[in-house]
């Protein structure tokens, strides 16, 4: 693997003390702001900051296909994945809507779609036009998903060089439900009938159909639990080990990583794998209607922040979440202390 993942560095806990110290300062009762406030402290653990800053966010969403639709595992057909990213390059998708509203730069990257895009805007890193279908063949080769994970991290680096200070990654992929699914069974050692969900709304016998392929696609492949690569490789997808690469990248860099939904958190689970300490880096902003999510949060052992029935990706969901986590950094820079305004401390 070209990409070397052991430099991410220790969260600064003195930094931690610090601000739990300046925060008790604050023009509020002792530990009114909840969760604001252990937020306030893992960011500033994350940068090695007192006053840590968010702003401007960065969206990478990657889009790659997946061969296992071939199977009918999702509620719409392959070709939406291309049109979903015109959709992205002309404005119109959620993550758009949400992206404009938080003011983040927005990437869209190709790493795998089943089909040409021409757009000035796209990140073409195209590796190949979607995975083989791992229900009868490997999903790829290991050097692909090595490259899938090195192009993530150098797509994090570059958005952080046009001055990201937090990154959320995205997804788009019709089938990729399944193929997160399937990695999550591996790497949980859960049964996959506990983790599986309509993804983007099959019916509940087209439910009990995918769980079946998931099943008979894991014992078939025989996936390494312990070998993320090999994973990837045998069950998918380019798009989801993007993500893990730019998790990775994020957390060298000390910038915060706001995990959205079920397949992110997958993702999030991978880049885990490959380096543990990955994981001091990340905040899970939503809790996915996908019933795998609450399996793979807890496995990352985070809380998700927010619980608004989302099932969509893209990173909507961490794009929604980040108002509140730009809340906690301006209660440290902006509130007034009990000495500053003169209010009178606790007896
Ligand atoms: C129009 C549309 C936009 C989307 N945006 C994200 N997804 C989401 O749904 C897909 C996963 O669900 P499944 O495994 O059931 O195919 C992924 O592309 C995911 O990003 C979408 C799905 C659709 C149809
Ligand atoms: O939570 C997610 O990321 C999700 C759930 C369903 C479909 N697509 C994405």
């Amino acid at each position: 693997m070209r990409v070397q993942f052991d430099s991410i560095p220790k969260l600064n806990k003195e930094m931690g003390l610090l601000v739990t110290e300046y925060i008790n300062t604050l023009t509020k009762p002792v530990g009114s702001l909840g969760r604001l406030e252990e937020l306030a402290i893992s960011l500033a653990e994350m940068k090695g900051e007192a006053f840590p800053n968010v702003t401007k966010p960065g969206v990478l969403v990657f889009a790659a296909d997946h061969g296992i639709t071939a199977e009918g595992v999702s509620a719409y057909p392959q070709e939406v994945t291309k049109q979903m990213v015109q959709n992205f390059l002309q404005g119109g998708a959620a993550i758009n809507v949400f992206s404009r509203e938080i003011g983040a730069l927005l990437e869209i990257i190709d790493i795998g779609v089943a089909g040409d895009i021409e757009h000035e805007r796209l990140i073409d890193k195209k590796i190949r036009y979607g995975t083989a279908n791992f229900y009868k063949e490997d999903a790829m080769t290991s050097e692909e998903a090595e490259s899938a994970i090195n192009i993530g991290y150098d797509q994090a680096v570059e958005i952080i060089n046009k001055g990201a200070e937090c990154l959320i990654l995205g997804e788009m992929g019709i089938g990729n439900t399944t193929a997160s699914s399937a990695i999550l069974a591996v790497l949980s050692n859960k049964d996959v009938s506990t983790l599986v969900g309509k993804g983007t709304g099959i019916s509940d016998e087209q439910l009990q159909y995918k769980v079946n392929i998931i099943k008979e696609s894991i014992e078939k492949r025989n996936p390494n639990p312990l070998d993320p690569i090999d994973m990837i490789a045998k069950m998918g997808g380019l798009e989801i080990a993007g993500m893990a690469g730019a998790m990775l990248a994020a957390a060298t860099y000390r910038k915060p990583i706001l995990v959205d939904g079920f397949i992110c958190t997958v993702a999030a689970l991978l880049a885990k794998s490959i380096s543990s300490t990955v994981v001091d880096y990340m905040i899970v902003t939503h809790r996915s209607v996908e019933p795998g999510h609450q399996v793979a949060s807890s496995l990352l052992g985070k809380k998700p922040i927010l619980d608004l029935g989302l099932r969509l990706g893209e990173g909507t969901g961490a794009a929604i979440a980040y108002p509140i986590v730009k809340s906690a950094t301006l209660m440290l820079k902006e509130m007034a202390t009990f000495q500053s305004a003169g209010v009178s401390n606790k007896n």
